[in-house]
């Protein structure tokens, strides 16, 4: 598997091997035991997949707040997107930072994105199938969302003149200037 790193500390762009032959390919999409090698010892307990029909629909920038605070390993099943972390952490010498990527069923990219970071994407193709691990449970009661075209996080989403596809909770999310993030930076 290869790591890199990335602009923001803590998230970590993953690419498992690929075995091809004839039939097509296999790879290990998740070991546990490959992540502890890296240093990376996280205890995933839910796997979410969800599937965008529309180019341009953009899911995020959400989070869930302690004590539900979720890191996750985010992958694309289907199709293609451009998935974002954005850090959050009182006191984070990059809060209010950003890093994106493109994410493909091609280019078999995963990014780790630690509890603390906004999460969101766009898709760039129909039918785009996001597949993603979870530190922790869904909590509705802790799950929030700060705006995706935030003018002062400054996403460059690159989408041309697609207009964005939201969810009602997405189009009314709260704006990082009024945000009290519950993420303290911890060094
Ligand atoms: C997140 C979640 C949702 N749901 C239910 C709740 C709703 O009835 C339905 C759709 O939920 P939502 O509109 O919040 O789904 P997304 O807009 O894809 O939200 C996710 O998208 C961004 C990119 C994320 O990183 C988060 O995992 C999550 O916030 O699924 C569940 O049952 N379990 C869950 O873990």
């Amino acid at each position: 598997m290869q790591i890199e790193q990335t602009s923001l500390p803590g998230v970590v762009i993953l690419t498992p091997a690929r075995f091809g032959d004839h039939r097509g390919f296999f790879s290990e999409s998740w070991n546990r035991q490959r992540m502890q090698e890296a240093g990376i010892d996280i205890d995933f307990v839910q796997d979410n997949h969800s599937l965008s029909a529309q180019v341009g629909t953009v899911r995020g920038l959400h989070f869930q707040s302690p004590p539900h605070a979720q890191a996750k390993l985010v992958r694309c099943g289907k199709g293609r997107l451009f998935d974002v972390a954005v850090d959050v952490r009182k006191g984070s010498p990059s809060y209010g930072k950003w890093f994106g990527i493109e994410l493909s069923f091609e280019n078999g990219k995963q990014l780790l994105i630690p509890a603390g970071f906004l999460h969101g994407f766009v898709t760039r193709e129909p039918d785009t199938e996001i597949i993603y691990k979870c530190s922790d449970y869904y909590a509705p009661e802790c799950d929030g969302a700060v705006r995706f075209d935030d003018p002062d996080i400054g996403i460059d989403w690159a989408m041309g003149d697609v207009a964005p596809v939201l969810s009602e909770k997405d189009a009314k999310a709260q704006l990082l200037r009024d945000f009290d993030s519950p993420f303290t930076f911890d060094g």
